[in-house]
């Protein structure tokens, strides 16, 4: 290994904390750490991971032919069994997909869940071995052209005919054509089919079908059947985004999943589950893993990135006359870089706190006991759009701070953007998730207004909230929790008072909830940035005692906090809890504290414990190397295979020179 630039050196040498350890806390513990190392190194030791063409070097067609050589390479190891506890499974993919979606990104985490928890025992039995086992590879196609938001009006429509025992699936119009679901254009052989079912002339709404695409024998597709890519996007270039559309296509009526609701042969509709949004639990589930597994480490990584490369990257001065110093040591910088930093830690503890709590609830869900969803509901949805929504912004900000080089693909920056920020939209688009967080919202309020008492991430609307804020230049966490309680009440009062006087005033709901709806996704926002503070708190709290870490931690939630007051300062001051005085203390707090926590800036994004291959970027270096790799970089850039490019002979020559060697 090359040596460290010694730049980046003396950044490690002067940390006042141990690496490692906070990696421990991060993983979860010593043991998945290791676990995951062990996980890593295996990868990164196979040349089917690491070798292959350059991802920026290769067309979209050879992106996706490559990405499809990688997925076979996974299905190979995971067929041998090394992979029976699923975040080993999911290690192995970020390393062999830095960045990237795989075209069978879906079947395992969409396609596979649906059927594990959509099905009834007999199906589970029958589908969930040929899917883990990938005999058969699926994805999940819910949203249409026309409709992805609003479920109730997708058109796709699967028709139940008693003389066959079948399910008709159609596309009735240009709009209905499945549109989107990843690895749907070309891998899958199988979808789960979201449709709106009839039965008898009866709508019954969306429910989940198992429907082959394709042969296994050769791929072709089924009869009845279109099916292909969307095109280029955004991002996501490596998988198939695709359309699907059917022509009076037949399915068993054994294809209905049916978990939660079950047609009989005669045609009679028997719905099982207690809760009428069943059929949207994959949706949940993924929500609750976007967290931390798109939006905090898209943003751990991009922080990496520039943390580590602001400290390499040397410009101007800062004594006059002296030497340049790292770009880190300049105050704008680390008010760039800090904040989204701290921020980065702040999504990464809700993140471990909703990974588990859905796990928890989805356990009392199966169990039958299904009190919490709403909860679960809400809380998933706010924080996927608080989250994605913030590390969106904060990679952008990342980028920004590696000046010309972040605009280079050798960065690693502009990858790590466009994959991430697809987040914003999957899986519910962020306003749309804020309203149903909202709809809680105003559910819990009118409670609260009754007198009745509130529970879970919405207790506080029922407690007495402080009229003055106590924040003092100790920063106390309770003090912090306070005060984002006392913003995030107001506003989801203010909101609903506001609601309630637009139908005292004559207004139909629907357009009260309209015209209210702006207050109300910022009451949204608010509460999730309460929730998320709240739970920084309780891990600080709940820390065993390892007081350099417990140390940069609490600076770090501190920054988080401050840094939100300052941005979201008339929240706080409006209504007069928060004095003038103590938001300009708040605001130096904010200054303070980067100074504290710079000496430890590259040992907290080292602790995110990226492998190079990983980050995937010249500028974001463990060692630091930047210069020769990024003229490496250049060197290897396709144009530059040949001394003169082709185009000269065809355009440039025949103008310059009137003749053309062609
Ligand atoms: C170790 C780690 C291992 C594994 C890692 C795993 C995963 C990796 C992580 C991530 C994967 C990464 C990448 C995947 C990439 C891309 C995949 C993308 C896939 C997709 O996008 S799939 C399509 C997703 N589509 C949507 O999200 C649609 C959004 N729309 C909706 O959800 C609904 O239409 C909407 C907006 C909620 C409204 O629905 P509807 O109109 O039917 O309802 P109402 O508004 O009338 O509300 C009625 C009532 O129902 C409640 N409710 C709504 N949704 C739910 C729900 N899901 N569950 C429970 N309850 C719900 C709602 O709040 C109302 O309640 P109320 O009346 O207020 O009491
Ligand atoms: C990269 C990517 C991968 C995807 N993968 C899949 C997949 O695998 N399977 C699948 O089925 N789908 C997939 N999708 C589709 C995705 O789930 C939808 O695009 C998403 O749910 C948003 O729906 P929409 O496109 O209909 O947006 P729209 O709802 O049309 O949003 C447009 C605008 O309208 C606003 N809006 C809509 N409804 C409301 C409302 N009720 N109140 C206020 N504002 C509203 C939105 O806020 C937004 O600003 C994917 C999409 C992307 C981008």
């Amino acid at each position: 290994m090359a040596a460290v630039n010694p730049d980046l050196q003396s950044e490690r040498d002067g940390a006042t904390f141990d690496t490692n350890k906070l990696t421990f806390l991060l993983d979860g513990g010593e043991g998945m750490t290791e676990r995951r190392r062990e996980v890593e190194a295996e990868a990164l030791a196979d040349p089917e991971v690491t070798g292959g063409p350059h991802y920026h070097f290769m067309s979209r067609p050879e992106q996706y032919s490559d990405a499809v050589r990688k997925a076979v390479h996974y299905m190979k190891q995971a067929k041998t069994g090394k992979f029976d506890n699923p975040a080993d499974a999911h290690w192995y993919r970020n390393t062999l997909w830095p960045n990237e979606m795989a075209p069978i990104g879906l079947h395992t985490t969409m396609f596979l869940p649906t059927l594990e928890n959509n099905s009834s025992p007999e199906q589970k039995e029958k589908w969930a071995p040929l899917a883990k086992d990938f005999k058969i590879i699926g994805t999940y196609s819910q949203t249409e052209m026309g409709h992805g938001t609003n479920l109730k009006a997708l058109e796709t429509t699967a028709t139940y005919e008693p003389e066959l025992e079948q399910f008709i699936l159609h596309s009735p119009t240009l709009s209905s054509i499945k549109w989107w679901p990843g690895g749907l254009g070309k891998t899958s052989n199988f979808a789960v089919v979201m449709a709106s079912m009839i039965i008898k002339g009866k709508n019954y709404g969306m429910h989940p079908f198992i429907v082959q695409l394709r042969s296994l024998e050769d791929h072709t597709v089924i009869t009845g059947i279109e099916v292909g890519d969307i095109g280029p996007k955004f991002g996501f270039n490596t998988i198939d985004n695709g359309y699907l559309k059917f022509d009076h296509v037949r399915i068993p009526r054994e294809n209905l999943l049916m978990k939660n609701a079950v047609v009989e042969p005669d045609g009679t509709y028997v719905r099982i589950a207690k809760n009428e949004k069943a059929a949207y639990s994959t949706m949940i589930f993924v929500r609750a893993m976007i967290v931390l597994e798109v939006a905090t480490r898209g943003l751990a990584q991009a922080c990496t990135i520039a943390v580590r490369y602001s400290c390499v990257r040397r410009q101007s001065e800062l004594v006059p006359g002296g030497p340049e110093p790292k770009v880190l040591d300049f105050q704008t910088q680390q008010y760039k870089l800090l904040p989204v930093l701290a921020s980065c830690y702040a999504y990464w503890f809700s993140g471990l706190f909703i990974r588990m709590t859905y796990f928890q609830i989805n356990y009392e869900i199966q169990q039958g006991n299904i009190d919490l969803l709403p909860e679960l509901h809400a809380v998933s949805s706010g924080l996927k759009a608080f989250t994605s929504y913030g590390s969106m912004a904060g990679i952008e900000q990342c980028r920004l701070a590696c000046g010309g080089h972040g605009f280079s693909q050798a960065s690693g920056l502009p990858k790590i953007y466009t994959t991430m920020t697809a987040g914003c939209t999957y899986e519910g688009e962020n306003s749309v998730l804020y309203l149903q967080m909202a709809r809680y919202l105003m559910k819990s309020f009118l409670q609260a207004e009754k007198g009745e008492t509130t529970t879970n991430s919405v207790a506080y609307l029922s407690k007495k909230n402080l009229d003055k804020c106590v924040l003092g230049a100790t920063l106390s966490p309770d003090t912090i929790i306070a005060a984002y309680e006392h913003r995030a009440a107001r506003l989801v009062r203010k909101a609903g008072l506001r609601v309630n006087a637009l139908e005292a005033a004559g207004k139909p709901y629907h357009e009260a909830w309209n015209l209210t709806s702006v207050q109300f996704t910022k009451a949204a926002e608010a509460h999730c940035h309460y929730f998320v503070v709240l739970k920084f708190a309780d891990t600080l709290e709940e820390m065993e005692d390892e007081a350099e870490i417990h140390n940069v931690l609490l600076q770090l939630f501190q920054l988080y906090a401050c840094y939100g007051i300052t941005n979201y300062a008339a929240d706080f001051t409006e209504d007069g809890f928060m004095s003038q005085e103590q938001l300009d203390m708040v605001r130096l707090r904010v200054l303070d504290l980067m100074a504290d926590i710079r000496p430890n800036a590259v040992a907290l994004v080292d602790s995110f414990d990226y492998p190079d291959h990983i980050l995937g970027s010249v500028l974001g270096r463990y060692d630091g190397n930047v210069y020769e790799n990024l003229y490496k970089w250049a060197k290897d850039s396709p144009l530059n295979k040949t001394e003169v490019h082709d185009s000269y002979y065809k355009y440039l020559q025949p103008m310059i020179t009137g003749k053309s060697n062609l």
